[in-house]
């Protein structure tokens, strides 16, 4: 049974409408992650997941007794607000005691915070408190809207990895919304390619070789795609036709996906 369903769902700012018939359902333990170009929806449509946006047209079913956990694009914290991270994480969770967000920190790779203060926390240190803010209340399916903005790459890879190890120890499902292609083709069991309706949704490698996907992303993300599946420079047949520069020097350029 999916944990949430959409069924037809339609969502407009006043006339704008932003989302058209969009249909998915998330099933247990999956990670989903939804790409698409700037303005395609995908806050919306994580939005309109928790209730915050009603959809015009169409219906969002949950599981019954469904916890989500969401962890925000951004969040802004007066400096001059002084708040610890231990206070941070029960201002929505009035009744999650010291041991629970203890135990949410150390869940999000950061346990010795605790007692730091909120404004002096790294960009990568405030989004592990934020993914731990979201483990509070142990949900059984956690939202990420670009979580790792602002993030190195190595921060944000080792994010995405902090986030399936959370996957592995409590079975939580995961629908984030990322630009980094290739940790997206790495580290989702499903792809949503979303342009205001979805355009094509399947494995990484299905989506990567879809045109509508190709259409969106070009080139670029053929170059992504290699950079994931080659780790080594290869040798190819010089005759081969499969429709990319046989440039090795430059191999995460390649169009891979039509081998
Ligand atoms: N509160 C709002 N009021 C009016 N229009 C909005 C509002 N929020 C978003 N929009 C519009 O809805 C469209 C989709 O925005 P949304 O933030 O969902 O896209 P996105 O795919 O998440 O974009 P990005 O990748 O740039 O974050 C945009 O055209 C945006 O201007």
């Amino acid at each position: 049974m999916s944990l949430v369903s959409v069924e037809n769902v339609s969502v407009g700012y006043g006339a704008n409408t932003v989302l058209r018939n969009v249909s998915f359902a998330v099933t247990p333990k999956e990670i989903v992650t939804i790409v698409g170009p700037n303005g395609s929806g995908k806050t919306t449509l994580l939005r309109t997941l928790i209730g915050a946006i009603r959809p015009s047209t169409g219906r969002i079913s949950q599981k019954p007794g469904l916890r989500i956990g969401y962890v925000p694009q951004k969040l802004h914290i007066d400096p001059t607000l002084p708040i610890t991270v231990n206070r941070f994480l029960r201002l929505p969770n009035s009744k999650a005691d010291r041991k629970t967000c203890a135990a949410a920190l150390e869940r999000a790779g950061v346990p010795d915070l605790t007692n730091r203060q909120m404004s002096a926390l790294s960009g990568g240190q405030l989004q592990r408190v934020l993914l731990a803010r979201a483990l509070v209340n142990e949900p059984d399916l956690l939202l990420l809207d670009e979580a790792t903005q602002g993030l190195d790459q190595p921060g944000s890879a080792a994010f995405y990895r902090q986030i399936e190890e959370v996957r592995r120890e409590t079975g939580c499902a995961v629908v984030m919304i990322s630009h980094e292609l290739h940790v997206v083709m790495s580290a989702s069991d499903r792809v949503i390619c979303l342009n205001g309706h979805v355009c094509c949704e399947g494995t990484p490698d299905i989506v990567s070789a879809a045109p509508e996907y190709r259409a969106l992303f070009g080139t670029g993300t053929g170059g992504a795609l290699a950079l994931y599946r080659h780790e080594h420079d290869h040798a190819h047949d010089e005759n081969c036709d499969h429709g990319h520069a046989h440039d090795h020097k430059n191999n995460h350029r390649q169009t891979e996906a039509a081998e």
